[in-house]
C-alpha cells in the first residue's frame, strides 16, 4: 500500500455550520486540493451555493458521500447531535480512513467513534480553542492521537498547517479535565453576570456601575458569549461530568463569598480572598504583596505563575460600549464574579497560570487578565472587600449575581439542553440591540490580546 502524501489527501467535513465553514476556508486557501463537505441534506441547495466560489470545496448530499470518499474525517456537528450523527455516517467510513471530531468536548465524541466506526480507521480527533470568528493563526488547536498510528498523526499536522494554529498534544481525558477548568467555568461566569444584569432591567454601562477598565472586559465578552451559539456552551458544559463540578463550586464560592459580605463578616472574607490569591498568583506577586495568609497551599510555587497578561484600565477603556453618562466615578465595585473565581480555583487546586501557557482560549485569557488586575495590587482587592462588607452600592447586582450563578450551575447538574437554551435565549434577547456594537469593539480588544505579548 502506498503511504498518502498531505497533498493528496482529501479531507471531508460533516457539518457546515461556523467551523467547518472556517475549517473549509482556510484548507483551501492553503491549497489543499479536494475537501468534500456536507450539511443537512435540507441544505444542500445553499451549500453548492456557497461552495461555488472556494477552490477544492465539493458539496455532497450527506455524510454518507463525504465518509466513503476521504481520507480525514473532521465531524462538526453539534456535541448534543454527535452521538447520533457518527451512529449514521460512521459505518461508511473509507478503509484506513482518519475520523476526526470539532466537539468541545471530548468524553461522549469518543463514546460515540469507539461504537459506531469501524476497526480498520484510525481516530485522531481535533479541537480548536477558539471562536470561528477568530484567526486560528497562533492559537492552540488541541490533537489527541487515540486510535492512530505516529504517522497518521504526522499526516494530520501536515493537512492542518494551513490554520497556522499551535499544536497542543493531549488525551482525552486530559482535554475534558483542561476545558472545564478553563472554559466551561469562565463561561459560566459571564453568562451569571449576563444574567444577573438582565435581571437589574438595565445595561450595565448605562447604571454607572459599571464603566471603564476591567469593567469593559466583563461587559463586551459577556455580549460575545451571549452573541453566540447557545448550543457550543449548553454542550460544553452539560457533557463534560468534569465541568459540573466545577460549575457547582463557583456558585458555592459565589454563595460562600456573598454571605460573609452580607454578614460583615470582612476580615473573614479578607482572610479567604487572601488564601485564594496566594495559591493563584503566589505569596511573592508584586511588591506590594500584604504577608502571606496562614491558610495558603504551600503549592503555590512562583513557577506556577509565571505568566501574565496585565491589563491596564488606560488600555480598556478604549473598548467600552454605549456612552456611559456618570459624571462621578463609580462607586467601588465588590467584584463578588472575580473574588468567586479566584476562590474557586483555589478550592479545586486549580492552577490557571499553568492552563493559560497550555491551552487557553481567548476568553480565558482576558479572565485571567482581569482576575489579575485586581489581586496583583493590593491596593484594588482591599477596595473590592471593603465594597463588599462596608457599602450597598452592589448588593443588588451581587444579589441578581448569586441566583444567576446557581441557575446556571443547577440547569447544567440537572443536564436539560432545554432549559440552557431558554435561560440563554431570555438574557440574549434582552442585550441583542446592543450586539452590533459590541461586536465591533470585541473585536478590536480581541485583536489588542493578540498583539499584546503574555508577560514572562
Ligand atoms: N463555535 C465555536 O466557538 C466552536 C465550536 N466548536 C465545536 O464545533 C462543533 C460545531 O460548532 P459550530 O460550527 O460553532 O456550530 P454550528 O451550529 O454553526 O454548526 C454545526 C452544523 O452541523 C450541522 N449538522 C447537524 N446535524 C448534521 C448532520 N446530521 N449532518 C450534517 N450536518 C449536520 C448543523 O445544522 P443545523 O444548524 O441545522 O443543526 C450546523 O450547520 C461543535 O461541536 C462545537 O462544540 C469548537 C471550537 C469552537
Ligand atoms: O474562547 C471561548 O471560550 C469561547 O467562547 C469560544 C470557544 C467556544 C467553544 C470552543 O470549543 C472553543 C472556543
Amino acid at each position: 500500500m502506498t503511504t498518502l502524501e498531505s497533498k493528496d489527501v482529501a479531507v471531508g467535513i460533516i457539518g457546515m455550520g461556523e467551523m467547518g465553514k472556517m475549517y473549509a476556508e482556510r484548507l483551501s486557501r492553503g491549497g489543499c486540493k479536494r475537501i468534500n463537505v456536507c450539511d443537512l441534506p435540507a441544505k444542500f441547495d445553499s451549500l453548492v451555493e456557497y461552495c461555488k466560489d472556494k477552490e477544492g470545496v465539493v458539496a455532497m448530499q450527506d455524510g454518507h458521500l463525504v465518509s466513503r470518499e476521504s481520507d480525514f474525517i473532521i465531524y462538526s456537528v453539534e456535541a448534543e447531535y454527535l452521538d447520533g450523527v457518527v451512529k449514521q455516517y460512521g459505518p461508511s467510513t473509507k478503509m484506513g480512513a482518519i475520523v476526526s471530531g470539532q466537539t468541545s468536548v471530548k468524553a461522549p465524541e469518543r463514546a460515540a467513534f469507539e461504537k459506531y466506526l469501524p476497526a480498520d480507521v484510525h481516530i485522531i480527533s481535533i479541537h480548536s480553542l477558539h471562536g470561528p470568528t477568530v484567526a486560528p493563526d497562533g492559537q492552540a488547536l488541541i490533537l489527541i492521537q487515540h486510535r492512530a498510528t505516529d504517522e497518521k498523526m504526522r499526516l494530520v499536522e501536515q493537512v492542518l498547517a494551513p490554520l497556522k494554529s499551535r499544536y497542543v498534544h493531549l488525551s482525552y481525558d486530559e482535554h475534558d479535565e483542561v476545558t472545564a477548568n478553563t472554559q466551561a467555568v469562565t463561561h459560566a461566569a459571564f453568562l451569571s453576570m449576563g444574567t444577573a444584569w438582565r435581571c437589574m432591567k438595565a445595561f450595565p454601562w448605562e447604571t454607572g456601575r459599571y464603566v471603564g477598565g476591567i469593567e469593559v472586559v466583563k461587559t463586551n465578552i459577556t455580549l460575545r458569549i451571549y452573541a453566540a451559539k447557545w448550543h457550543v456552551y449548553a454542550g460544553l458544559a452539560i457533557l463534560n461530568p468534569t465541568a459540573k463540578k466545577q460549575i457547582h463550586q463557583y456558585a458555592s464560592s459565589v454563595s460562600d463569598l456573598f454571605k460573609l459580605m452580607i454578614e460583615g463578616r470582612e476580615d473573614e472574607l479578607r482572610t479567604r480572598v487572601h488564601a485564594a490569591r496566594d495559591f493563584v498568583f503566589g505569596q511573592n506577586f508584586s511588591g506590594e504583596s500584604t504577608p502571606s495568609s496562614p491558610t495558603s497551599s504551600p503549592r503555590a510555587t512562583p513557577s506556577s505563575h509565571a505568566s501574565s497578561i496585565l491589563l491596564s484600565d488606560k488600555a480598556l477603556d478604549r473598548f467600552s460600549i454605549g456612552s456611559p453618562s456618570a459624571s462621578e466615578p463609580p462607586p467601588p465595585n465588590s467584584q463578588l464574579a472575580l473574588l468567586a473565581m479566584v476562590d474557586c480555583w483555589h478550592a479545586l487546586q486549580i492552577r490557571p497560570f499553568v492552563h493559560l501557557a497550555l491551552a487557553a482560549t481567548p476568553v480565558f485569557r482576558f479572565w485571567i487578565g482581569v482576575a489579575e488586575y485586581l489581586f496583583r495590587s493590593n491596593e484594588r482587592l482591599e477596595a473590592a472587600i471593603q465594597a463588599a462588607t462596608r457599602t450597598v452600592d452592589h448588593r443588588s447586582d451581587d444579589t441578581e449575581f448569586l441566583c444567576a450563578a446557581r441557575g446556571w450551575s443547577d440547569c447544567v447538574t440537572y443536564g436539560s439542553f432545554d432549559a440552557y437554551k431558554q435561560r440563554f435565549e431570555e438574557t440574549r434577547s434582552f442585550f441583542e440591540p446592543r450586539f452590533e456594537e459590541s461586536r465591533l469593539q470585541n473585536t478590536r480588544m480581541f485583536k489588542f490580546l493578540a498583539e499584546e505579548p503574555v508577560k514572562p
